[in-house]
């Protein structure tokens, strides 16, 4: 029997509607509307998309989204600036930097100025440092697409191997953290994998959830995929042959016991995301 999609455009559609009567809430309680503030330097044709796919979900659920395009030759302090201003701004509860940054901008200096409590892609090192804690105030938003397609799935993660190939700040690294955490949606025994790691199919093979993030088409092939296991793929490859992930899905199908699409998986659940954080910031900052 092929492997069961995880449908993360169904499960994303599912928790906006979940959101939108949340959001219709938090108005009718405070007076006020969540609002999200996007950062988009230069025109990076991804980024682009990404964007305009965002503000639509925010749309959907009843969430404000302003969009502020800066050229690709903005400088460090002009982009400080905008962003000392945003953090001021009463009526802006969530503030998004879209990356990457261009080359004269010092992206760490930028992540640092956003205020942590508006911070809802949990970029900023408080809030990385509170989830290495167990105690977020805000989860990043691919590491939270990822616990949620498996817990929303009834995918047992307590006290299964979770091996997540690739260590960036924004998936890996985070993601280990949480799915080894004490509690609900965790308690996993996770290794960390990456370049640098010998015999990568070796540790892969042991794996009960594979979650590949990193970042090289159909990186992850067949013979790496222990019969039965769950493949998680954040990869989001733009190729010759369209968007691919990080697996090679026709072949793992097969072996797999669930595997998610690309297009169709973590992506738009890694967008769902940035809508849950927005409301938490706002109920943070009008409480
Ligand atoms: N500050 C910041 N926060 C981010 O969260 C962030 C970022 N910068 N920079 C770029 C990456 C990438 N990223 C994606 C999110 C959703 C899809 C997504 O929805 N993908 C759709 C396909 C969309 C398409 O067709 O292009 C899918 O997988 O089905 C893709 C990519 C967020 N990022």
């Amino acid at each position: 029997m092929p492997a069961q999609l995880l449908d993360g455009n169904a499960l994303a559609r599912q928790i906006r509607s979940e959101l939108t009567t949340e959001v219709a809430e938090f108005i009718e309680n405070n007076g006020v509307v969540p609002a999200l503030a996007a950062v988009l330097v230069g025109g990076d044709p991804a980024s682009q998309v990404y964007v305009r796919n965002k503000r639509r979900d925010c749309e959907e659920v009843g969430i404000n989204s302003t969009l502020h395009r800066l050229p690709e030759t903005t400088t460090q302090d002009e982009l400080l600036n905008l962003i000392a201003r945003l953090n001021r701004d009463d009526a802006i509860h969530g503030i998004l930097v879209q990356l990457p940054l261009p080359p004269q901008i010092d992206s760490r200096a930028i992540l640092e100025a956003v205020s942590p409590n508006k911070d809802v892609d949990a970029f900023h090192p408080e809030n990385v440092g509170l989830v290495v804690q167990g105690q977020p105030r805000f989860l990043p938003c691919t590491p939270a697409a990822v616990q949620q397609i498996l817990v929303r799935n009834n995918v047992s993660i307590a006290g299964q191997h979770v091996v997540v190939v690739g260590r960036s700040d924004i998936v890996g690294k985070p993601l280990a953290i949480m799915l080894a955490q004490r509690g609900p949606g965790a308690d996993a025994t996770v290794t960390l994998c990456h370049s640098r790691t010998p015999d990568l199919g070796a540790f892969t093979r042991q794996a009960d959830i594979l979650v590949a993030a990193i970042g090289k088409p159909k990186f992850i092939t067949a013979d790496m995929i222990r019969p039965g296991a769950t493949v998680i793929d954040v990869g989001i490859n733009r190729t010759d042959a369209g968007l691919v992930g990080d697996v090679d899905f026709e072949a793992i199908l097969p072996v797999a016991s669930r595997i998610t699409p690309v297009p169709g998986g973590i992506g738009p659940l890694t967008r769902v995301m940035l809508l849950v954080n927005t409301l938490t910031a706002a109920r943070q900052l009008e409480m």
